[in-house]
């Protein structure tokens, strides 16, 4: 069996998904993507395909070592989100040519169900108290909310209650069987997480993610000294390499995303790095379909999983979700906050793809949101 062709579809709400068709048929799909700059990964994606066309592609691990390291400059996150994506689609021709689920390849699974999460918006406490219900309702048994959007270097009093009203009112409509998670994003200051870490470690958070930015990882040895709340991140984090630093300094949860960080091939080998610090995986994946399948693949036979997130309900424009490019969106309902494994080849799912086409044609130009603080400077995250 030998690579034929490699093709990518850039389609709504602000994803890439590449397709591997095999000589003899056999058809794998990816996720390559960074959010932002899905063309740009496009074009790596295009570069790496010249080198993987005529090859066998049951080669995953060789082919993943000449792609990610044979072009000399290594990393970051569009060569590696690049790779990512290729590489989920030659798990799912690997497992669909021998008629088996990714995770069999993998080892076997660990475990039947996956705990997925939902995210939670809403400035007022009301209005988030409404948004957990309803996700409660629905049948979550954890949510993911912001910290907050801009925020000062250090927030007055009045913003610092204000985080902590949001979180109670999480808390609150949550009851103490679930769990809220915080996403902090990077947008404090470490002066100013230290301080409302301190604040809503009261109520629990099941984890406070990005408490500082990714290039901040020599602060976190200091926050995790100080805080008795569980440290996640690595949504923007690459590799092994970029994770060591963040394990050593000790963070609880490892969060690498399984279309930025080298795909399933690359976060199996972070979650047993994780494992070796006593770190829990927590795959980020505000994404689609096949992002979310390749993780849900690695969370079955991975034993030192925690929970997954997940995109169902958050609408970057109204022209698609989750479920728009799926044959079939059973595997996806989630009805009692968990994804059930199935015996189903590859990563499990059956794309849609006259659905990917015709979206292929119309496309997207996808952009973050550039913030500004009130006084007109650049607020980063
Ligand atoms: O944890 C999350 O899902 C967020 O931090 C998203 O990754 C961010 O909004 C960019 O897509
Ligand atoms: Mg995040």
């Amino acid at each position: 069996m030998k690579i034929a062709r490699v093709e990518t579809f850039l389609v709504p709400p602000r994803w890439l998904f590449c397709r591997i068709e095999t000589d003899d048929g056999v058809v794998g799909w990816g996720e390559p993507v960074v959010e932002g700059r899905a063309e740009v990964v496009r074009s790596a994606v295009e570069v790496l395909a010249e080198y993987l066309v005529g090859k066998d592609p049951l080669r995953i691990q060789d082919h993943w070592q000449v792609l990610s390291k044979g072009g000399f400059y290594r990393g970051g996150p569009v060569l590696s989100s690049a790779v990512a994506g290729i590489d989920q689609a030659l798990w799912d021709i690997t497992g669909r040519a021998l008629g088996v689920p990714v995770h069999t390849l993998l080892g076997g699974p660990v475990r039947d169900t996956v705990r997925v999460y939902a995210w939670v918006g809403g400035d007022e406490p009301e209005r988030l108290k409404e948004e957990v219900t309803a996700q409660v309702e629905a049948g979550f048994s954890a949510v993911k909310m912001n910290a907050a959007g801009r925020t000062p270097p250090i927030g007055s009093p009045a913003e610092t209650a204000a985080v902590v009203e949001r979180v109670a009112a999480a808390r609150e409509a949550l009851g103490p069987h679930r769990d809220v998670a915080v996403d902090f994003h990077g947008r404090f200051s470490a002066a100013n997480t230290r301080r409302v870490l301190h604040e809503i470690a009261p109520l629990h958070p099941l984890f406070a993610e990005e408490p500082v930015l990714p290039e901040q990882a020599h602060l976190l040895p200091g926050l995790v000294a100080t805080s008795s709340v569980p440290l996640a991140t690595g949504e923007r984090l690459y590799g092994r390499a970029d994770f060591l630093p963040v394990l050593t300094a000790g963070i609880a949860v490892a969060q690498p995303d399984l279309s930025h960080a080298g795909g399933i091939s690359e976060v199996t080998r972070i979650a047993s790095l994780a494992e070796t610090f006593g770190a829990h995986l927590a795959p980020h994946c505000p994404l689609g379909p096949i992002a979310l399948a390749a993780s849900l693949q690695v969370a079955f036979a991975t034993p030192n999983f925690l929970i997954q997130e997940q995109s169902r309900g958050i609408h970057y424009n109204k022209d698609a979700d989750l479920l728009s490019y799926l044959v079939d969106t059973e595997p996806f309902r989630f009805a009692d906050g968990q994804a059930h494994r199935t015996a189903l080849p590859g990563l499990g799912i059956a794309v849609d793809e006259s659905a990917v086409r015709a979206a292929d044609r119309s496309g997207h130009a996808w952009r973050n949101p550039v913030w500004r603080h009130a006084d007109g400077s650049f607020a980063e995250w």
